[in-house]
Order: C-alpha cells, then structure tokens, then sequence
C-alpha cells in the first residue's frame, strides 16, 4: 500500500487539485428520485464521485451520516468501489475518533480494515497513547483536530497554556513528538485563517485538513495564502454541502449540479494558488 502522503500528494499533482469532496449524505437533502431506494446512500455517493473524481485530492466520507441511517454496509461499498474505480485518490475517514489504548486499536480496525479508509480524523484530547494505535499502521494517516471550524472550537483551543493558545501546543506536538514516521495530519478551519496560517509556521509541510469553504462560508483566497506550503499545495480544503445539494440549473440532474460546483470550487483555489 502506497503511504498516505505520497498517494495524496500524487493527487494533488493528477489532478492539479486541492479540493476534498465531503461525502455526508443525509436523507432529508437527497434527490426525490432516491428517496425510496433501499441502496440510496451508496447510489447517490456513487454517482457525486463519479462527477468528481478527476477533481479533488480526497473524499473524505463523515461516518456520522452513514451510522445514523443504518449504511455502514454501504460506507464499505463505497470504500470498496473508491479503491477499485479510483485507487490514486486517498479516502479520509471522518470519525474524529478519541479512546484509551485498547478501544483506539478498535476504531483503528474499524477505519483501516473494514474501511479501508487511507486516513483517520482523530481527538487529541486523550493524549499520545490514545493517538498511537493509529500510528501502527504505517501506510495510514491519522488526521488530529488542532484548530476546528466551529465557534465553539475556540472555548478550549483558544485557551491560554503557558501565555499560547492550546490549539498551538497541538501544532508544536504533534509536529515535534507525534509525527515521527510522518503519518500526522492536522485539521484546521477555513473559517479561522490566522490560525492556520499561525499552524502553517510551526508545522512546515504537514498535511492539513481545511474544512469550512462552502456552506461554512470561509474565504478561499483567505485560506490558501494562510494555509499552502511553499510548494502550493499541503492542503485537503473540504467542502461537503455545497458540492453534495448544490441546485441543478435548468437542465442539469444532481450529479451535474455537483461537478459544476466541485469545479468551480477547484478552479477558485487554483486561481488564488496561482496569485
Ligand atoms: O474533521 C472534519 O472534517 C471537520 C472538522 C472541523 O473542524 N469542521 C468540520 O466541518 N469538519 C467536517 O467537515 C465537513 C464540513 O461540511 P460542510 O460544512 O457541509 O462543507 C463535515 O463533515 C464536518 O463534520
């Protein structure tokens, strides 16, 4: 198996692309036409890579979506249907998973064995040996949360430990302690620029996962500046909801509708790559 960051950055290349394609498929937004389709979820997953694959650099599936609605099979369809129709694009498990030792070793299974999945997002809050399991499987990523994109992120990364933020300590230890075989990412919002471009500083290279373009509303131009490596790249920029249930236009099915979006949302990140 080829290590994560190397598949990653190949995709990045391939594809000329930054964008990660989110798949959280949700009942209530999904096409009228599936709704009644037992297979609905992997259908509609199916038919959004399909549209996008030559697009992005990752799909990163949100296990949340797929357990609430009983399609954890269909999860490791899809997984399945990735590796075999599209095995140069890294799957990103997100299930921002945080246990003692023994139950890490678990959900490691569960995401790099059931799910085949390349990556992990996974809770720092426990510290290193709740982190280390992952770490096992050497051609794997695990992806830990350092400065989320929600408001309220900021009620502990923000606090101050030692006159830094906590989402700093995060960066620092991670990059100095926890990445020695370099299989860590970090996750850090789009709708905080600063701080990612404060992690960018203290972590040189590191991947980064960058949720919070689209729905969420961060700023494209604003987070490739703070966020890309000297090389251009470093960055999955995820967007989910606004590529998934993006509004066909007259004459366009969903699929189409999403492929417009993914491309338009590449296409801006290459434009301020570019800048
Ligand atoms: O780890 C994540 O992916 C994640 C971290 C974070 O700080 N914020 C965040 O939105 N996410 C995930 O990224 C996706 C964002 O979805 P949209 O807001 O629809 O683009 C969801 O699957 C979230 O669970």
């Amino acid at each position: 198996m080829t290590a994560f960051i190397d598949k990653l950055s190949a995709a990045w290349t391939a594809n000329d692309s930054l964008l990660c394609v989110g798949l959280d498929p949700d009942m209530e937004k999904l096409p009228e036409q599936l709704q009644w389709e037992p297979n609905a979820v992997y259908t509609f997953c199916k038919e959004i890579i399909d549209a996008t694959a030559d697009l992005a650099c990752a799909f990163k599936p949100q296990i949340a979506y797929f357990a609430a609605l009983r399609a954890e099979e269909q999860l490791e369809a899809i997984c399945t249907y990735l590796h075999e129709n599209y095995p140069h694009i890294p799957i990103v498990l997100d299930a921002k998973r945080g246990d003692i030792g023994n139950t890490a070793e678990q959900y490691a299974r569960e995401a790099f064995e059931r799910y085949r999945a390349d990556a992990v997002t996974v809770n720092p809050y426990m510290g290193f040996d709740s982190v280390a399991p992952y770490l096992e499987w050497k051609e794997r990523s695990a992806i830990i949360l350092c400065r989320t994109s929600n408001p309220g992120g900021s009620d502990l990364q923000f606090l101050k430990v030692d006159g830094q933020p906590l989402y700093q300590h995060v960066a620092r230890l991670v990059a100095d302690k926890w990445n020695t075989n370099g299989q860590c990412g970090l996750v850090v919002g789009a709708t905080f620029p600063h701080e990612l471009e404060q992690v960018r500083q203290i972590v040189g290279d590191m991947p980064l996962l960058v949720p919070g373009i689209g729905a969420q509303g961060g700023d494209i131009p604003a987070t490739v500046a703070a966020g890309r490596t000297a090389a251009g790249s470093g960055m999955m920029i995820n967007s989910s909801r606004a590529i998934l249930y993006a509004k066909p236009a007259a004459g366009e099915n969903y699929a189409q509708a999403a492929r417009r979006v993914a491309q338009e949302t590449r296409d801006a990140i290459n434009r301020a790559r570019a800048a």
